[in-house]
């Protein structure tokens, strides 16, 4: 099947600057993919492209199959919901969305989206009175009218507290599992980790990991921790432990193996204080991109 989005060897430039430096990546039907990076890695600058708002330096972009910055009819099925709306602050919650209504070419369920985003007991409120997190469900609203087959979701979630994150979550869920295809952007990792079928983390305009979130996660180390006196000898383990002061930092690819070894050689012999012991997660993979790319 023909991906949704299709990125190949993608080069994008600010005058001499190369924001992006050649990455490839696709997007498949009913999947949501997290691009995720460090600061000034390119994100916005690939999601610009792939939006059709600027044209790459070099390399294809192809979204359901066409060109995006040329065919306009792709806008018809995507919805974009950008880092700030740039809404007029003058308008009522309904009004907007209203408006939004009307600018799609397809019909769009206003009040049913205004609902879906718990914006009911607002929707006479200006836009402007607006608190943070609420202005974020409104520009999501704004991006769902029309039933989108592709979402654009920059930064969505934040400003919003705990539980409007989570009903944030279970929205892009349930739109997934209708077929929607997504393409996010976001610094909250863990939202990610939710939510993520693939991803791809960036760094200066390169890609330094991708994949499955599965696969990404079970490729990394996993890490065991403990607290031991400080002389004493541990059992032969696959990984490599690292120790500050009396704390053993264990980084594994054999979690399972490496625990039942130290907890078979603690066994009445010493206590492990402290003992974690968890699969690597998105945080520590990002982390290592960052350390590796300062080495
Ligand atoms: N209009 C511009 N002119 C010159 N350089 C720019 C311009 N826009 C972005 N850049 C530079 O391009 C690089 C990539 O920027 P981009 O906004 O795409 O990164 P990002 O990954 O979205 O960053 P962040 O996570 O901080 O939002 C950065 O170094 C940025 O300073």
């Amino acid at each position: 099947m023909t991906p949704v989005i299709e990125a190949r060897g993608l080069r994008c430039r600010y005058g001499e600057f190369e924001a992006v430096r050649g990455i490839d990546f696709e997007v498949r039907q009913g999947e949501l993919f997290a691009l995720l990076g460090t600061n000034g890695a390119g994100k916005t600058t690939v999601l610009e492209t792939v939006e059709g708002h600027r044209a790459a330096a070099e390399g294809q972009v192809r979204v359901f199959g066409a060109d995006p910055l040329r065919d306009r009819s792709i806008r018809r099925r995507t919805g974009i919901m950008l880092q700030d709306g740039g809404f007029a602050g003058d308008l009522t919650v309904a009004e907007t969305a209203r408006l939004g209504g009307d600018l799609r070419s397809t019909p769009s369920d206003v009040d049913g989206t205004i609902e879906a985003l718990g914006l009911v007991a607002r929707r006479n409120v200006r836009v402007k009175h607006l608190s943070g997190g609420e202005r974020r469900r409104l520009d999501l609203a704004l991006a769902l009218l029309g039933e989108p087959e592709l979402l654009f979701l920059d930064e969505p979630t934040v400003g919003m507290d705990p539980e409007s994150r989570r009903t944030t979550w279970d929205l892009v869920r349930g739109l997934l599992a209708k077929g929607t295809t997504v393409l996010l952007t976001t610094h909250y990792l863990e939202e990610a980790e939710r939510l993520a079928h693939r991803l791809a983390i960036m760094h200066e305009g390169r890609i330094e990991v991708a994949g499955r979130l599965v696969d990404v996660l079970a490729e990394h180390h996993a890490r065991i921790t403990f607290s031991a006196p400080q002389d004493v000898a541990l059992p032969p383990l696959v990984g490599t432990a690292t120790w500050a002061g009396n704390r053993v930092d264990v980084r594994t690819p054999e979690l399972q193996r490496d625990l039942h070894t130290l907890l078979n050689w603690a066994d009445g012999r010493l206590d492990l204080t402290g003992l974690r012991a968890h699969p690597a997660s998105l945080e520590e993979i990002f982390q290592s991109v960052r350390q590796e790319a300062k080495a």
